[in-house]
Parts: structure tokens; C-alpha cells; sequence
């Protein structure tokens, strides 16, 4: 038998809607689910297995093609790059990427050049360079909504999806960038090696999307 196709999935935030699609698609996620401290896992019922890491370590397995398919935010897409087919928005794991302010502060006032605190300071550039505006950035790896009130930077780009944690903070979106969401990636031989397993698979999944918007 041919090794199996392995699918990368996000852990954390995007795993439980991952892994109920794939249910719903009837791939067996027992092995998955009883996982324990396992990261690699079997689908029972399909010659795929299920590999979990961080999301940008997703993006880097799937580009280099060591696992063939990957579910990962459109944010962390956006800050890092990479070569691969984005096949499919799956429509969880929804956000928006925000620039947000401590309340209160009009982030374009003034002269002087303002500093960016973000876990995602390449789309921060972006967002700024499409401005023409110069900006300083500070990398933040997490909890960035601490870095205006520490007085380290002016504002931050990061995720907002309810809204509460900027609200607790005092902070609030001075300006929304885009929509984040899951997505489908592919590594681009595995779609060309094994094209009689994978777009089958990315149909299913396309057909599931399509019955979703219906209902
Ligand atoms: N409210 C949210 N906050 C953060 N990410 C969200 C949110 N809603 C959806 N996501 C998506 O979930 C993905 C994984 O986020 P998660 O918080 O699980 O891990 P992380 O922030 O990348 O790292 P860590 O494991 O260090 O917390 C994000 O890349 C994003 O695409
Ligand atoms: O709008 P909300 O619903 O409050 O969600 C947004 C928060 O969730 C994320 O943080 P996460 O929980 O991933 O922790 P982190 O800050 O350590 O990345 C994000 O960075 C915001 O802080």
C-alpha cells in the first residue's frame, strides 16, 4: 500500500472544528480524539493520517512536503508566506486582523513615527507600507494587547474575533485589516504525485462547503 497522505492540522483553536469536518465527512478520528500526547495519529477507515503542530509549522510541513495536506489560519498565510495550493476556505475559525489602540488614543495624530507591537509584524508592514506610512514594529509573541499598556508601542495589529479581550484591556479596532479564516492548503508535487487520492479528498471537502451555505 501506498504510505499514507498526511494532513497537517492546527493545533489549539482550530482543532475541534478540523477534526468535526473530517467527521462529518465520515473519516474515522477516534486515534485523533483519544490522541493523548501523540502527534501523529491514524484515520481508521482511510489510507491518511493526521499529524498536529503548531500553525506556522504547518505552513513549513506542507510547503516542504513532508505532510501533503494542511488546515491553518488565513493569518498565519498571510504573515509567513510559503509555497502551496490554498484550495479552500473552510469557513471556521473566523477573525479579523485589527489595528487597535488603547482607548481614548487617535493613532494617526501627530508627527511623530508610531510603534506597531504584533505576533504578525509582516502584515503589519503591509498594512502600513499600502499607507505609505512609516512605522516601527515590535515582535510580540503573545498576549500583544499588553504592549500599549506597558507603554512599548501605540497600538497593535493582532487578532480580534469577540472583541472581549481588547474590551477587558482598554483597548479598542482603530481600523479592521481583513478577515481571517481557516483554510486548505496543498504542497504542490503531492497534488501533481498523488492526484488520484488528493482531489477527491478536496471535493468531498468542497461538496461539504457547498451543503453548509445551503443549510
Ligand atoms: N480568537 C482567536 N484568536 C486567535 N486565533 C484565532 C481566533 N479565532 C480563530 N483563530 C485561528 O486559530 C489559529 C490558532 O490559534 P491558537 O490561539 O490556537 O494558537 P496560536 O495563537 O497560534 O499559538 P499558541 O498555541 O501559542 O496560543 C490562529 O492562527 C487563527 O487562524
Ligand atoms: O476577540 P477575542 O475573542 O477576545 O479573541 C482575540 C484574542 O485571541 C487571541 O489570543 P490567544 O487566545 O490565541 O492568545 P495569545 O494572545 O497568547 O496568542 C488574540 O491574539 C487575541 O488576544
Amino acid at each position: 500500500m501506498m504510505k499514507p497522505i498526511r494532513i497537517a492540522l492546527t493545533k489549539g483553536r482550530l482543532e475541534k472544528d478540523s477534526i468535526a469536518m473530517f467527521e462529518r465527512l465520515g473519516y474515522d478520528c477516534t486515534a485523533v480524539r483519544e490522541k493523548g500526547r501523540r502527534l501523529i495519529l491514524p484515520i481508521a477507515n482511510a489510507n491518511m493520517e493526521v499529524v498536529l503542530a503548531k500553525a506556522a509549522d504547518v505552513a513549513t510541513y506542507v510547503e516542504n512536503g513532508v505532510c501533503d495536506i494542511g488546515i491553518v489560519g488565513k493569518d498565519t498565510i498571510m504573515e509567513m508566506g510559503g509555497t502551496f495550493y490554498e484550495v479552500a476556505d473552510l469557513g471556521f475559525g473566523r477573525c479579523r486582523f485589527a489595528l487597535a489602540v488603547s482607548e481614548g488614543v487617535d493613532f494617526y495624530a501627530g508627527y511623530h513615527t508610531r510603534c506597531v507591537a504584533s505576533k504578525y509584524v509582516n502584515v503589519a508592514r503591509a498594512f502600513f507600507e499600502r499607507k505609505n506610512m512609516d512605522v516601527n514594529f515590535v515582535k510580540i509573541e503573545g498576549s500583544v494587547e499588553l504592549a500599549p499598556i506597558l507603554g512599548l508601542s501605540d497600538a497593535i495589529v493582532d487578532i480580534v474575533e469577540t472583541g472581549v479581550t481588547l474590551r477587558e484591556n482598554g483597548l479598542v479596532v482603530a481600523e479592521y485589516i481583513t478577515d481571517v479564516s481557516a483554510r486548505l492548503i496543498v504542497n504542490i508535487a503531492s497534488l501533481k504525485l498523488r492526484k488520484a487520492e488528493i482531489e477527491p479528498f478536496i471535493s468531498e471537502i468542497e461538496q461539504y462547503l457547498a451543503g453548509e451555505d445551503d443549510a
